[in-house]
């Protein structure tokens, strides 16, 4: 419980006085009440000043709470916000005998969980998120209750444990009957794509892989999407996505909330590249790097058995390498591994030839694990690819087959030894899979956090795992940034010397506090053929 910090800013008289308390958060409910409103509280425990801004960068305006020594809520919308006239009730949870014996069962309204949780004595205490959870009122009565679920962008283990809780939590914790599945993604809200979905017919979908609700890119039609919600009575839509859904579902919020509708919008983060910020990981990660494992020990095996094996594994990660790092740190038959956040370059002193050819001479075989975005500068500079997904997204070329050519041709041209390359490519394999045992006691919390989130009255956030606590998060937060390894931390180095691998980068480039202009030079210009010192005068010199 020493995660949870509570303000306890309903204890804040002035709260009470200068504000109705519309909202179960206890902030304030109409939108035009939240620019530049601060004031000063003369009675907080510490004597300091409480204060809520408004920043506005987007047609939403976030929640912003400050408290004493630094604090700061990240608060999440509220229907109240808008619709300050809503009634309530009283949780039916609290008859439920499952829940009913748990002390403190529901989660004080005053409970935030930090960001961070390494601080020094001196540090504020930074941002915080609402934590997840059961409330004691709620503002939809189970009978009103119309829900509908939707999944979009690429496939990740899990997707249907999640569809299966939320379909359970609402029927099993709330009463609530109507739950309706939209097919095929976004665009399945006016392609009049649906299906009835009840406890019955979600039973075993958890045993599976993929989405039963299918699953699409592109087809964001907000102002379509909108009129189906609103043809339909739906009151709570459940978005499971990646960083582009979000964006949608933030959207569909938005577009809600200016038609002054009573439907509660949830996120439910998916990403198979564990690419989402804010959260601790995302479902379906855990499963697939237990999955990658297969495929580095085929390439193991395969390289173990040749003179000079080169094993080579591609997998997923489009911009971070979360998926290839963990397979490799869990593995530890990898002798090197390659992430887009890392730069590399193939000939010269430090380079990937130099390090294949002495694990060569050294052990006679290795083993490679390469992301897929990895080395994508290195390509573009002999192959151009324009070409993008539905939804926006570049395409990538195969660095796979690029380097399984590259390597084979700097061996043969050079006259070095004879290698025995054997190119593994499991992409599709790891993420197609169901999840596994941790992944699906991660989604049903995920799932049920949702729930408990849009009964309670809240909107426009995602559900997600902020240091070990369900919370709900802003979706910008969600979306503003991608999570990305970072190289200059304890986890990459961990990697390093678990691999013993060149870094690419003369360790002299990165002392010294280099970070951003590594992250900019990696952008602009990579190093090639072993010139770390030309790329270090570089960076310094701009
Ligand atoms: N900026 C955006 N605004 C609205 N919808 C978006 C945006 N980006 C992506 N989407 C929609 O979100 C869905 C999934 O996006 P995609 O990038 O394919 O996958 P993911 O959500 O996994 O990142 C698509 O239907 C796409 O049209
Ligand atoms: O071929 P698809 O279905 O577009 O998916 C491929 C891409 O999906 C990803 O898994 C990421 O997808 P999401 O952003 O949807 O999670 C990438 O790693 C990969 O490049
Ligand atoms: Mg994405």
């Amino acid at each position: 419980m020493d995660s949870i910090f509570s303000p306890n800013l309903s204890s804040i008289p002035c709260f009470k006085s200068r504000f109705p308390r519309t909202s179960e958060s206890g902030f304030f409910t109409s939108r035009n009440l939240f620019s530049s409103i601060s004031f000063s509280s003369s009675s907080s425990r510490s004597g300091s000043g409480f204060s809520i801004a408004a920043m506005s960068n987007s047609n939403y305006e976030p929640k912003i709470i400050t408290g004493d020594y630094g604090y700061v809520l990240e608060d999440v919308p509220h229907l109240t916000d808008y619709l300050p006239h809503i009634p309530t009730y009283s949780n039916p949870l609290q008859d439920n005998p499952a829940y009913s014996v748990v002390k403190q069962y529901f989660v004080h309204v005053d409970d935030t969980v930090p960001q961070k949780v390494v601080v020094h004595k001196d540090t504020p205490r930074g941002i915080h998120f609402r934590r997840a959870g059961p409330r004691q009122k709620v503002y939809f009565d189970s009978d009103e209750v119309h829900a509908c679920i939707v999944t979009c962008g690429g496939l990740c283990p899990g997707l249907n444990t999640v569809i299966r809780e939320i379909v359970c939590g609402l029927y099993h914790m709330y009463g609530v009957k109507r739950v309706l599945g939209i097919g095929g993604g976004y665009r399945g809200f006016y392609s009049r794509n649906t299906i009835p979905l009840t406890p019955k017919f979600v039973n075993d979908i958890h045993k599976r892989g993929g989405t039963v609700l299918g699953t699409s890119r592109g087809g964001h039609d907000t102002a379509k999407i909108v009129d189906s919600i609103q043809d339909r009575g739906i009151n709570q839509v459940y978005i499971i996505g990646g960083d582009g859904t979000q964006k949608g579902a933030a959207v569909i919020f938005e577009e809600i909330r200016r038609r002054g509708l009573k439907v509660a919008v949830a996120g439910i983060p998916k990403t198979i590249d564990n690419d989402i910020s804010v959260i601790d990981r995302s479902f379906g990660f855990d499963t697939a790097v237990e999955e990658a494992q297969r495929a580095i020990n085929a390439a193991h095996v395969e390289a173990q058995s040749i003179e000079n094996g080169i094993g080579l594994v591609k997998l997923m990660g489009r911009y971070s390498g979360f998926i290839a790092m963990y397979a490799t740190l869990a593995s530890r038959d990898v002798d090197c591994c390659l992430i887009p956040e890392s730069p590399f370059y193939l000939e010269g002193e430090g380079g990937l030839f130099e390090y294949i050819e002495k694990q060569l001479k050294e052990h006679g075989h290795m083993v490679i694990v390469i992301a897929e975005g990895a080395g994508q500068e290195l390509l573009a500079e002999t192959m151009q690819s324009i070409q993008q997904d539905a939804s926006g997204n570049k395409l990538l070329l195969d660095v796979g087959l690029w380097i399984s050519q590259k390597i084979k041709e700097h061996f043969s041209n050079n006259k070095l030894m004879p290698i025995n390359l054997k190119y593994i490519d499991p992409t599709y394999m790891i993420r197609a899979v169901p999840s596994n045992a941790s992944d699906n006691v991660y989604c049903t919390l995920l799932a049920q956090s949702a729930v408990h989130g849009a009964m309670a009255g809240y909107t426009g956030f995602t559900s997600g795992l902020v240091n070990g606590r369900q919370t709900y998060i802003p979706f910008h937060r969600i979306t503003e940034k991608q999570n990305k390894v970072v190289i200059t931390d304890r986890m990459w180095a961990r990697l390093l010397s678990s691999t013993n691998q060149p870094s690419f980068w003369c360790a002299k480039d990165l002392i010294g506090e280099k970070k951003e202009e590594i992250g900019k030079f990696k952008t602009e210009k990579e190093p090639k053929d072993g010139k770390c010192a030309e790329a270090k005068k570089e960076v310094n010199s701009k």
